[in-house]
């Protein structure tokens, strides 16, 4: 059947076929000698000629399958199965996980993709399935990087028995990869039904505690989030939907993971930080306002965005966070005088990145955990926000305002989990929020809650 849509690979290269299956025979003559070695990861790469990354991922089910693209576009990782899946029951296992990513990978150039849960715990109700961390080292990796494409795949056994049954389990999977045929036809997606779990009245209601226990001195910004579910009349097509709001979505993270039938998927224009050696680059992103209609009244809109003083405090209290969270692991820490702004496709945010070097001996744990949450996407401060929104949000976040990256010893870096959904099947549920600060307002709280949902609305139904 023609799905009208391009192939896998490009048409306009007919010897690429071939070079794909030379790819995948160089691995499997690589993995046949490989015998077990305890504890340690096999890992072999062979170039391959381009490939999209999601249109391959939709022609392959062999779960759990992972896609990242950082927003830089200088690292794009899809993953098919798991070589080796970690997980947290709560915050005070991050660091363990971590340092396990980290001695598992040792010298290879291999990467975990992964997050964590918003409150440092196990997801609940619609996200039960996902634990406080979850990590995955792919099986097959196919990525994209300033070298090119390349295909990878990893082999990890604890013992000789599983180290068998994975290889023979791996061979399998590279046998059935296929990189020149059409992804599976997709009927068009309808929402049928849409559910909000919190309306306008409420939003205002809660606004206005909030803005209350500000006045009271107590709090400074709390994040309010909502979310708004949707019935489908099929299936989500994840990879197809992502793809959508990836181009859409040019300078943001796209992310999904796949856990037991359930996806998280999401394009969020924030980093949490990215280290590559010791160089770290964190950022401040908050304060929003819509794009112009045409580019007078963008730019006007710009200039709002730089100089409202509700919208500079609601700013400022993150950078404020983030320089001081920073502060102790860094020698020297490099941030603009000026903030700056991001324009994504309907809104624009207000911005500043903070880059330093590490101190020896900081690692990933430190920075995650004094980090995440900020209050971009919690509040200020983060125990009185934190509390507030457990009280006051209808539903739980899991994974929503969470963070959700990549790991390896040299290179790591990490989303802010926002501008998501969580996917099962024909139900969708997708996650926004707003800052409250000293001079919020509920109708525009309100309309930059539907404006940071609209851009996931649209790349559903195509
Ligand atoms: C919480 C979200 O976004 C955050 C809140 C913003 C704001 O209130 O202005 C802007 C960007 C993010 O820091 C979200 O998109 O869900
Ligand atoms: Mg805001």
């Amino acid at each position: 059947m023609d799905s009208g849509r391009p192939p896998v690979t490009s048409r306009d290269t007919p010897a690429q076929g071939t070079a794909h299956d030379r790819a995948v025979a160089d691995l499997l003559g690589r993995i046949k000698n490989w015998q077990f070695r305890d504890g340690t990861l096999l890992r072999a790469s062979v170039p391959l000629p381009p490939v999209d990354p999601l249109l391959w991922l939709q022609a392959h089910e062999q779960p759990p399958r992972c896609y990242w693209r950082n927003r830089d576009h200088t690292l794009t990782l899809a993953g098919l199965g798991s070589a080796c899946t970690l997980e947290a029951r709560s915050e005070a296992h991050y660091a363990a996980v971590l340092h396990r990513i980290n001695t598992l990978i040792g010298d290879e150039d291999a990467f975990f993709v992964g997050g964590v849960s918003f409150d440092g715990r196990p997801g609940r109700e619609a996200w039960a399935r996902f634990p406080a961390a979850l990590f995955v080292l792919p099986a097959i990796e196919l990525r994209q990087d300033e070298a090119g494409c390349r295909l990878a795949v990893n082999l990890w056994a604890e013992s000789q028995q599983a180290f068998m049954r994975e290889k023979t389990r791996l061979i399998t999977a590279l046998c059935q990869l296929r990189f020149d045929a059409d992804p599976p036809w997709e009927p068009p997606v309808r929402i049928s039904r849409r559910e909000d779990h919190m309306d306008f009245p409420a939003c205002a209601e809660h606004i206005g505690a909030i803005l209350e226990r500000i006045a009271g001195g107590s709090l400074r910004k709390a994040v309010l989030a909502r979310r708004v579910q949707l019935h489908l009349d099929t299936p989500l097509p994840v990879f197809t939907t992502l793809r959508r709001l990836r181009a859409g979505s040019t300078d943001s993270f796209c992310f999904a993971l796949e856990r037991d039938g359930q996806f998280y998927m999401g394009c969020s224009p924030e980093r949490l930080f990215s280290r590559i050696d010791r160089h770290v680059c964190t950022e401040s992103l908050a304060g929003t306002v819509r794009r112009g209609e045409t580019p007078e009244e963008d730019r006007r809109l710009e200039r709002l965005l730089l100089d409202d003083p509700k919208l500079v405090h609601e700013h400022e209290l993150v950078t404020r966070y983030v320089h001081d969270q920073i502060a102790p692991w860094v020698t020297r820490a490099e941030t603009p005088e000026h903030a700056g702004v991001v324009k994504l496709d309907r809104i624009q945010h207000r911005y500043l990145p903070l880059c330093g070097t590490l101190r020896p001996g900081v690692m990933d744990e430190q920075l995650l955990r004094t980090l995440h949450p900020t209050p971009a996407v919690c509040g200020f401060p983060r125990r009185e926000a934190r509390e507030l929104i457990l009280e006051r949000e209808p539903v739980p976040r899991g994974w929503y305002s969470g963070t959700v990256g990549v790991v390896s010893p040299r290179h790591s870096e990490f989303a802010v989990a926002i501008r998501s959904a969580l996917v099962e099947g024909n139900r969708m549920m997708l996650y926004s929020g707003v800052g409250i600060v000293d001079g919020s307002r509920p109708e525009a709280e309100w309309n930059e809650l539907e404006a940071k949902l609209e851009t996931l609305l649209c790349a559903v139904e195509n």
